[in-house]
């Protein structure tokens, strides 16, 4: 049986059920999250903008921690700067996320960034967790898929291991994620060791993290610049 939307809304129970998943075992996957219209609108504006060399070369980690490692990413990326209907409506199914998120993990998360990925056929981005040594700095990842018709012999899973196998280069992986438009995944972006593998075809996707307030040198956190 089908329900109809809850007072909370359309689209609630969806929120709910990924965010519950997340809590339970640190990530969740979940097809058909975003509406088909929205991913169409989000992969031709990630190709306008690569065509227009509005993307960076895909270095590591924030713009003041910048470093291109080719060896570990291979992929170009675009920050979002909000400017387009289908950002705009990204972020808003972001919000509804946080919110639930926050509701149900008591993570304390606000603020989001994002950026648009481009991997060519060759791309991909070694084993890593999202947030860096020492800092509580990215909170919750999430990664949408951009991609029509991507078949399992193209390549460019994700791979998932584990909270706490950070170190453990032998184990095994408990999930690998085809990059199909509009499917979407959560992570703990301290726990969740991921990777890119090569994908044999280009791939398109949008990657988001959530922050938590903080204080440097008595400052807050200031937010990250746009690089393009
Ligand atoms: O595109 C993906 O599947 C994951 C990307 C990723 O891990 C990242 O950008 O940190
Ligand atoms: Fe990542």
């Amino acid at each position: 049986m089908t329900t109809g939307p809850g007072p909370a809304g359309p689209g609630a129970n969806r929120v709910a059920a990924l965010v519950e998943t997340l809590a339970e075992q640190g990530f969740a996957v979940a097809p058909d999250f975003l509406d088909a219209d929205l991913v169409s609108a989000l992969a031709r504006e990630a190709l306008e903008r690569d065509r227009a060399r509005q993307t960076d070369t895909g270095g590591v980690g924030r713009k003041r921690d910048y470093a291109v490692d080719r060896t570990v990413r291979r992929a170009r990326i675009c920050w979002f700067d909000g400017s387009s209907p289908a950002q705009g409506q990204f972020l808003e199914e972001a919000e509804r996320l946080r919110q639930e998120i926050n509701r149900r993990l008591f993570l304390g998360v606000f603020e989001f960034e994002a950026q648009f990925a481009v991997y060519d056929a060759g791309g991909f981005y070694a084993r890593h967790l999202d947030s860096f040594r020492g800092r509580r700095n990215r909170v919750v990842s999430l990664v949408a898929y951009l991609n029509a018709d991507w078949q399992a012999g193209d390549g460019g899973t994700l791979a998932i291991w584990p909270a706490g196998t950070g170190g453990d280069a032998a184990a095994a992986p408990v999930a690998e994620v085809l990059p199909r438009a509009g499917t979407v995944v959560a992570m703990l972006s301290e726990e969740i060791p991921h990777e890119v593998r090569p994908a044999g075809r280009q791939r398109l996707s949008v990657a988001g993290w959530w922050r938590v307030n903080q204080m440097q040198g008595g400052r807050i956190d200031p937010p990250r610049i746009s690089l393009c």
